[in-house]
């Protein structure tokens, strides 16, 4: 489904923080990216998400070369490809609901854009996707009163309601209790395996990855240093990713 080679990034004036990096992804894949601080995780899903700029790399998505975008291919990388940091920015003073349903926008007439109205049917379609999430009986409560990992389900839903097909979630359990880590991990899962939704998520807790994802990149020195389906890494694999300690 997607299909990158020899990705680079450069920050100006010469910090290379992406070497060469090449990888494909098919849908339904849950792929954890772990590695140490500042290996360039961040940098690379916002990369695959096109929030960043790449200095140079080719880009293969549905079989067409979308390497220099044009206008409608621009369109479609937004719509498919959704990037939702650890903090996800929502509408702090608007309800949950109204927060999911800004995932209408590709969907919704420029009119009700501007005046904010929602009908029945995308009431109902906002409470589904709040269902999903588990937070049917939060809709009505402003985004900023929710606890952080309910907000990061939000964004989940927000997500999913505008028809992304590849999350690239960055850093989506840091500082969360156990409850809510187990809660967006099988999310995740399901996501994935019932809806052929592909997540890319950054995950701190080598445990974690090993347990839910079904694929586990080590990123080091700005590379995929390792690229397996996921099982429990031996300690010569996590040397790999995070060198000797
Ligand atoms: N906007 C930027 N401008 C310049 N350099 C940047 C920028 N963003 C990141 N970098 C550099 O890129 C390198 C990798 O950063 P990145 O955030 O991708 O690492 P990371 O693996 O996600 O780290 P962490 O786990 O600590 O969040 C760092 O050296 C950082 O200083």
């Amino acid at each position: 489904m997607i299909t990158v080679r020899n990705l680079n990034k450069i920050y100006p004036p010469d910090n290379q923080v992406l070497s060469q990096v090449s990888f494909q992804i098919d849908a339904g894949e849950f792929i954890a990216v772990i590695g140490g601080s500042g290996s360039g995780k961040s940098t690379l899903l916002k990369c695959i998400s096109h929030k960043e700029k790449w200095s140079s790399g080719q880009l293969i998505y549905d079989g067409r070369d979308i390497t220099s975008p044009g206008l409608i291919d621009r369109w479609k990388l937004g719509k498919d490809f959704v990037y939702i940091e650890e903090k996800p920015i929502l509408y702090r003073n608007k309800s949950a609901l109204k927060n999911v349903l800004k995932g209408r926008f590709y969907q919704t007439s420029i009119l009700r854009l501007m005046t904010g109205t929602v009908n029945r049917d995308e009431h109902v379609l906002g409470m589904d996707y709040l269902e999903k999430v588990g937070l049917l009986d939060k809709g009505k409560l402003k985004a900023g009163t929710l606890s952080g990992g309910e907000q990061q389900r939000v964004a989940i839903a927000k997500a999913l309601v505008q028809g992304g097909k590849i999350l690239v979630v960055d850093e989506p359990v840091t500082g969360l209790d156990p409850k809510s880590v187990e809660f967006i991990l099988n999310d995740f899962k399901s996501l994935c395996k019932n809806q052929n939704i592909s997540v890319i998520a950054t995950l701190h807790q080598v445990e974690l990855a090993e347990r839910y994802a079904t694929r586990i990149w080590g990123v080091a020195d700005g590379k995929i240093v390792l690229d397996i389906p996921a099982r429990t890494l031996t300690l010569r694999e996590k040397q790999l990713v995070f060198g000797q300690s």
